[in-house]
């Protein structure tokens, strides 16, 4: 090659040099940084358990959605703190197994910034109890109906990463034990306020129908359902409840009181309060005596559940979780449709009680005796409660977790506290770091290939030059 042009290929050389440079240090110079994590906790003190939330998430990325994962979850032994009315102070004790987890699966550094917050009933004991651990305890809150319907709606939504868009969000469902929450984003007008509650996530404004109906999990429904029964045969058959909502053969002792411990139903003196629970089987007069505790018949709006409470039509897909979930999933009822659940419910129902525990003899005999009252007390409540068809029934998704958190009020309770959910979007980087990575290798690949070419180009037309001289 001729000396003259040795100065350009020195130089194009240089700037090779220079941008490869620059796109290392780029690249280097955006790589995320050290994954720090955050921690937070949140109990739920439910009618019948309390269980221990532990959530994390990467620190410098908290206003992105989907970011907050559960990372444990740990249950407490026994009935829960709300039973312990009567001894407060072995409320708190009780949490000490899963405290103690708690503190093995966050990092000690961290513990003095990971806020713990209580929800629902509270003991002051408990309040004293989580003082004592070395977190931040943030106090503790009774969760009002409204708010666990729509702190379950922001869950399932959060998880589902359905909250950077306005519309195509998941209806949540959820049953408790004394409580029910449906809550989604309706196509009507909502015409009564305490119905309604208004978001503003990432940006989107979310309108939200949500009502809570206290009575209406399925262990109170069950007491609703029987107090109805004994009301009406005690008075002529002291001494058997005939219950078609329990197996056939299936004869359990029970007292009046056991029915009408509950602020649920209405004290009901009667002379004899022992009684004996007897299950008849029969599934369609089943659900007819679950169908005497909806009330249907008293509406002043345009449109109601039952109750008289409004409610619009339900639209679009739902999320069903909590009990829902545990007793359609045992039936293998989570992917019929309504017809056919409706048959498969029929034959579990007629099955003889010796059969029943026989084929799960290490299911708990407490929920193993009424997945068919609660099978039925569902179905009842999503169709003739909510409205729900043979045509949407494929909208409703009975689910325990989203990806691996699990579906409840908690996760959105906290992320509303801690304030992760900005109203406004987070500004997004342009591409995410691998892209980036991608886009300035290929980007510094081009460069040495055009300099490359550049390159053959001066040394052939070099050549040439010399031939026509020869
Ligand atoms: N079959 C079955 N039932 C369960 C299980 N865990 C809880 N339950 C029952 O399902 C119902 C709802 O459970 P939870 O969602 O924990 O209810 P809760 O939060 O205590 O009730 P609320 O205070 O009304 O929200 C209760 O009747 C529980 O006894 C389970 O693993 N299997
Ligand atoms: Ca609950």
């Amino acid at each position: 090659m001729e000396r003259r042009y040795m100065p350009v290929v020195i130089f194009l050389a240089a700037i090779t040099v220079g941008i490869i440079i620059m796109v290392v240090i780029s690249v280097v110079q955006n790589k995320p940084l050290y994954q720090k994590y955050k921690y937070g906790i949140v109990l739920d003190a439910g009618s019948s358990h309390t269980s221990v939330f532990i959530y994390e998430w990467p620190a410098e990325k908290e206003n992105n959605t989907g970011m907050v994962q559960q990372k444990h979850t740990c249950n407490v032994k026994g009935k829960g703190i709300s039973s312990y009315s009567a001894n407060p102070q072995g409320a708190g004790a009780s949490l000490q197994e899963c405290m103690n987890e708690a503190k093995q699966k966050i990092p000690a550094h961290r513990h003095p910034e990971t806020p713990v917050y209580l929800g629902a009933t509270v003991l002051d004991s408990v309040a004293l109890s989580l003082k004592s651990y070395p977190f931040s305890y943030q106090g503790a809150r009774i969760i009002s109906g409204q708010e666990e319907g729509a702190f379950g709606w922001i869950t399932v939504n959060y998880l589902s990463e359905n909250l950077r868009k306005p519309t195509g969000t998941l209806g949540a469902l959820d049953l408790g034990g004394a409580s029910t929450q449906i809550t989604f984003v309706p196509q009507q007008k909502i015409e009564s306020s305490d119905n309604s509650i208004d978001f503003r996530l990432y940006g989107n404004n979310y309108h939200l129908y949500t009502h809570s109906f206290l009575c209406y999990g399925k262990d109170q429904a069950l007491k609703l359902s029987m107090g109805k029964k004994l009301e009406s045969t005690l008075k002529t058959d002291p001494i058997e409840l005939r219950d078609p909502c329990f197996h056939p053969g299936y004869k359990v002792p029970r007292t009046v009181p056991d029915v009408f411990n509950t602020p649920c139903t209405k004290e009901l003196k009667l002379a004899n309060e022992n009684f004996l629970h007897v299950g008849l089987g029969n599934w369609s007069q089943c659900q007819q005596s679950i169908r005497k505790v909806f009330n249907t018949s008293i509406c002043s709006y345009s449109k109601c559940s039952f109750n008289g409470v409004f409610q619009p039509s339900v639209y679009g897909d739902f999320g069903a979780f909590s009990a829902f979930f545990f007793v359609m999933d045992f039936l293998n009822l989570t992917s019929d449709s309504l017809a056919t659940t409706k048959e498969k419910l029929a034959a579990y129902c007629s099955t003889p009680w010796e059969k029943i525990v026989g084929n799960h003899p290490k299911i708990d005999q407490k929920y193993l005796s009424e997945y068919c009252f609660s099978a039925t007390y569902i179905l009842t409540l999503l169709e003739d409660g909510y409205k729900f068809t043979s045509n949407n029934w494929k909208d409703i998704r009975f689910i325990k977790k989203i990806g691996d958190s699990d579906a409840g009020w908690t996760l959105g309770y906290m992320l509303n506290l801690t304030n992760m959910i900005p109203a406004e979007a987070p500004d997004m980087p342009l591409m995410p770091y691998g892209g980036y990575v991608t886009f300035m290798f290929f980007f510094a690949l081009l460069i040495l290939v055009l300099l490359l070419l550049v390159y053959l180009y001066f040394h052939r037309s070099t050549r040439t030059a010399q031939k026509d001289i020869i």
